[in-house]
């Protein structure tokens, strides 16, 4: 259970801001940040991993300022960043690196409780039977599960990801997504994800976040995800596959409990 607080974030590139005076809060919940390219969703992401400063305002994870990275911060990336030519086992193991050393991982010179987290968290993204192949021979999604896996490994209070589903195709965003969701869901822990696709967001988001010129649109839940306010976000073109306010209805398959979902995501 985690609290994360964005509070008034301004950033400044030079003459470019990137944030301009962004607040809004989420507890214990899956969000998605929404926008066009060049809105700010990066940015604000990286001010919650630590890896950018802000140039004003703060971001709090349960009332403590971000600064620095964090290794109870989990962040998948759309690139997966994975150890090439090594084990999803051994990947998931190098989210334990805040405990012990790169060579101690790849040795396997890890604490039991590392190694169990290890094979558990593969387990939450459907993988233990692929644990020891390696990663190079899988799909471009089962990579990015071992992502999710590797984070999940860090015992993280809050989660983020970057696009993570943006180099997939519709399917495998899907499955990648639905595993994500369950990742937070299983561990309660927080997650702030940004996606450029509208109706896998409306899918399986429990709150929006809509930027644009790195200001704040909206902050709203499932029913509040309208077509207009999409409208307003991207423009027309993009509503493609958020048709009316069913399919947001429909988008509440994505919670855990609803088994056509579960079945899809088990496919
Ligand atoms: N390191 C940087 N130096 C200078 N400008 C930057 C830097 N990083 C981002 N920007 C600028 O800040 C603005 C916001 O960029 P950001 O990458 O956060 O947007 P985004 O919504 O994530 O876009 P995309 O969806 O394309 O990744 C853009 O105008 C971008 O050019």
């Amino acid at each position: 259970m985690s609290t994360l607080k964005v509070e008034n974030l301004t950033k400044e590139y030079g003459d470019v801001t990137a944030l301009e005076s962004v607040s809004f809060e989420i507890e214990d919940e899956f969000a998605v940040l929404l926008g066009e390219s060049g809105a700010g969703k990066s940015t604000l992401l990286r001010c919650a991993n630590g890896l950018t400063e802000p140039t004003e305002g703060g971001i709090y994870l349960d009332d403590e300022e971000i600064g620095g990275s964090r290794t109870d911060v989990g962040m998948i990336f759309q690139q997966h960043n994975l150890v090439e030519g090594v084990s999803a086992y051994l990947n998931a193991l190098t989210g334990s690196l805040d405990r012990v050393s790169m060579v101690k991982s790849l040795l396997q010179w890890q604490a039991r409780e590392d190694k169990v987290r290890a094979l558990e968290a593969l387990e939450t993204v459907g993988l233990l039977d692929e644990s020891h192949q390696r990663v190079t021979q899988m799909s471009g999604g089962q990579q990015q599960r071992v992502g999710i896996a590797r984070a999940l490994v860090q015992d993280p209070r809050l989660l983020l990801a970057d696009e993570p589903v943006a180099s997939l195709d519709p399917a495998s965003a899907e499955t990648v997504m639905g595993y994500l969701r369950k990742a937070a869901m299983e561990h309660n822990v927080t997650a702030l994800v940004s996606l450029h696709q509208v109706n896998i967001a409306a899918h399986f988001g429990d709150r929006f976040i809509g930027l644009k010129d790195g200001q704040k649109l909206f902050d709203v839940g499932r029913e509040g995800l309208t077509p207009d306010l999409i409208d307003d976000l991207y423009g027309s073109v993009e509503t493609v596959g958020l048709a009316d306010q069913d399919d947001l209805a429909d988008g509440a398959a994505g919670l855990p409990g609803d088994e056509d979902h579960e079945r899809r995501v088990e496919a």
